[in-house]
């Protein structure tokens, strides 16, 4: 079924909140079908329970094999209305979730995953109930780094998150087969998180954190727009480069009015493992000058070691070493903690 058949065949359905079909009410949206990946956004809002599930049988009978994604964020199906823009959708509930602190970068490969596990596990060590959800749909990497890759189960449209190192986790890795690339564009994308985000059975949380996928872009925009995170923090290396995407990566919090926590560096030194001698590969020090004029908590520095480097691909947290980047992680989930519980933070809960 390609695109085309696919859009063809929702068309054929009848929007049962009385206003045309599937498709032109657009309560289907953001239809893929490529190579062997198909699948589309079906909006649940407005319908009892007992239509939502009519309508999905209908829609898988129609479209066999089709990944399908439900949100209830719809607009009123009827009467007609404008578009909602996305900071007018009612905000799910999340409260469960304690305070979501978004962990970003504005470029990739700067270790943003590899800080975001090591805070989730350093703050679950510390006594917190801490979530963790791999929010990098195209390339998901949580998995990996906490040695946790097995499927998530899931009934009656829950999900099940995996339990590793004392905290609850969820990436799409854990959903999909290991050799199928997701190809999802930006809304599906923003629509699967949030799915995983409501739908996963996280229990009473303190603290979720979000592994946001790298950069700017429309997926990482519309995530802080719909979950409204207690914070933000940033991972940059001290290249100029990375420190400039740094800065858009504020910039976009600072638009959705979610306050930036705090910045951290990472492959801030290396320290060579044979003589220990320290050498600044990427420079050193420009996110530590980056908050200073930013007026933003500098959380720490992480070294670049070799021994984080093995450990992330043993699927074991650094933290639980007490090598230099073990130190640093475990001081930088301090410091968020510590952020976290200022009054203005708490009273996010
Ligand atoms: N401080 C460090 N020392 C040594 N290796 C590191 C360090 N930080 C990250 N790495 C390694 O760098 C690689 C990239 O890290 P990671 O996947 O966390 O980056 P990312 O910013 O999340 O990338 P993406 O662009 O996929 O979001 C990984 O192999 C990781 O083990």
């Amino acid at each position: 079924m390609n695109e085309d058949e696919l859009r063809a065949a929702l068309a054929k359905i009848d929007d049962p909140a009385g206003s045309g079909d599937l498709i032109s009410s657009g309560r289907a949206s953001g239809i893929v079908a490529r190579a062997e990946t198909r699948g589309f956004v079906l909006d649940l809002g407005g319908l009892s329970a007992e239509a939502a599930a009519k309508l999905k049988r209908a829609v898988e009978l129609a479209a066999p094999g089709a990944r399908i994604i439900t949100t209830s964020e719809a607009p009123p199906p009827k009467p007609p209305a404008p578009p909602r823009q996305p900071h007018e959708q009612p905000a799910p509930d999340l409260s469960h979730l304690g305070r979501i602190v978004a962990v970003a970068s504005g470029k990739g490969g700067v270790g943003k995953s590899t800080v975001a596990a090591n805070l989730a596990v350093a703050l679950a060590q510390s006594g917190l109930r801490v979530g963790l959800l791999d929010c990098d749909i195209y390339g998901p990497s949580v998995p990996t780094l906490l040695g946790a890759k097995a499927r998530a189960s899931g009934q009656q449209g829950r999900i099940e998150p995996l339990e590793a190192h004392g905290l609850k986790l969820l990436s799409i890795a854990n959903l999909t087969p290991p050799d199928q690339a997701v190809i999802w564009r930006g809304p599906m994308a923003a629509a699967a998180m949030m799915q995983m985000l409501t739908d996963g059975d996280w229990g009473t949380l303190d603290v979720m954190i979000l592994d946001m996928p790298p950069g700017t872009g429309d997926i990482q925009l519309s995530l802080a727009q719909k979950v409204k995170p207690a914070g933000a923090v940033i991972v940059s290396t001290p290249q100029d480069l990375a420190l400039i995407d740094a800065e858009k990566a504020i910039a976009m919090f600072a638009k959705v009015d979610v306050p930036v926590l705090g910045l951290i560096e990472n492959m801030s030194t290396f320290v060579c493992p044979h003589c220990g001698e320290r050498s600044d590969i990427f420079g050193h020090g420009g996110a530590k000058e980056t908050s200073a004029a930013r007026r933003i908590p500098f959380l720490g520095a992480v070294p670049l070691t070799m021994a984080l480097r093995a450990a992330s691909d043993a699927g074991t947290p650094a933290v639980y070493s007490d090598g230099e980047a073990g130190d640093a992680l475990r001081q930088a989930a301090a410091a968020l903690r510590e952020k976290l519980e200022e009054p203005d933070h708490a009273a996010d809960e």
